[in-house]
């Protein structure tokens, strides 16, 4: 079905930015201009972790043959918006290779500055097919640029704006895919990625699914410990953490299936239709993800095993949702497994991705 879908206009409603808690840069710079947060030091020359400083050389000296410099990209054109900053289409001008560059300004707040650093630390470490590579980092000038993975079809949010559902199959694809990402970032990383939506989702022609945006992500049991602060959309954000209690991976897991289900229904699945009317106010939707039932796939629409890992997914109680490892052997996964489902076909014939203001 390709049959274009409204904006979801409310995901503008539905967001809060924490309170103004600004830090100047300056605080944050050694005296060669370098940005130093504990043992990350960033600078024009690009990122360096301190306590891993033998490790970071050698993988650069794997990536790349030639000095990487920021003023070797020229813009192609903008990508993408996001609350921390423009994403822009970007090429080598030497060796031709394209990226999504990721300029953020740092005149913003500590909260969000912490996030970022917590994005540079993962990204760099990242070794996972199913995680967006950040090839670079750099701070000049009060902006961090980070170098990405050009991922050449957008985010899932702009596969389900062109065609208005995804089908099961298709969908056991991405599902496994992102599973896989979350699987690294649980159990290898012990990272919860907290903002898993369909715009932190991105794809490629080849038809690979990819987790981005780590921005509000943090090491568990780190220094920051589980804040209480939050940038971005709380339409995928679990009951937990809405009412503040603790959390830990298995909010991810609601996250992903909420995400799942809207791609299977078409729409938000707190709305009961597409008119834009019955969006629920923000209030209204936090109230609904604490108090109400959780939404379900309905069964005379999907299969059982659809059915059952969406609830495998959404459930209130974070005990009764599965862990990423274990939602990889779903019968749901595993039906489509040996199916050889080409997600590049379905990719293939959607219109490039184009600048969706937010
Ligand atoms: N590596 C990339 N390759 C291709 N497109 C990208 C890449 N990274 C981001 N984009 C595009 O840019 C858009 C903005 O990304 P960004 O991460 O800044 O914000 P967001 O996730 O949309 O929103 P928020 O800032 O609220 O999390 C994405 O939705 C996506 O369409």
């Amino acid at each position: 079905m390709m049959r274009m879908k409204k904006p979801l206009i409310s995901t503008k409603q539905l967001k809060l930015s924490v309170p103004a808690q600004e830090t100047p840069i300056t605080n944050f710079l050694t005296a060669s201009g370098t940005f130093q947060d504990g043992d990350l030091l960033l600078n024009m020359k690009g990122l360096r972790l301190i306590s891993e400083e033998k490790e970071t050389r050698s993988s650069d000296v794997k990536e790349l043959d030639f000095e990487f410099l920021l003023e070797d990209l020229e813009t192609i054109k903008v990508i993408g918006k996001g609350s921390g900053g423009v994403v822009q289409l970007v090429r080598h001008k030497w060796v031709g290779r394209l990226f999504a560059l990721k300029v953020i300004q740092m005149n913003i707040q500590e909260e969000v500055r912490k996030q970022i650093v917590q994005e540079l630390k993962i990204n760099q470490a990242a070794q996972c097919s199913h995680v967006v590579v950040c090839h670079h980092s750099f701070y000049h000038n009060g902006a961090i640029s980070l170098v990405l993975e050009y991922m050449d079809r957008g985010s899932l949010a702009d596969v389900i704006r062109q065609v208005k559902t995804i089908l099961e199959p298709y969908l056991a694809v991405v599902c496994k895919q992102v599973l896989l990402g979350l699987v690294y970032l649980h159990n290898e990383r012990h990272v919860i990625h907290r903002d898993i939506k369909p715009s932190n989702l991105l794809v490629n022609q080849k038809g690979e699914v990819k987790i981005t945006d780590f921005g509000v992500s943090a090491m568990l049991g780190s220094s920051m410990g589980q804040r209480d602060t939050f940038v971005g959309t709380y339409n995928y954000m679990s009951p937990e953490r809405i009412s503040g209690s603790t959390y830990d991976y298995s909010s991810d897991i609601w996250s992903l299936g909420l995400v799942i289900l809207e791609c299977a229904i078409g729409r938000f699945p707190y709305i009961q239709s597409e008119d834009q009317q019955s969006w629920p106010s923000f209030y209204e939707l936090l109230d609904a993800i604490v108090g109400k039932p959780p939404p379900s796939a309905p069964p005379d629409q999907f299969s059982p095993e659809f059915c059952s890992f969406i609830s495998s997914c959404i459930q209130k109680d974070p005990r009764d949702r599965m862990s990423s490892s274990e939602l990889l052997s779903h019968p749901f996964i595993k039906k489509f497994e040996d199916k050889d489902i080409d997600l590049a076909i379905l990719v293939g014939s959607l219109e490039a991705p184009v600048n969706f203001s937010r």
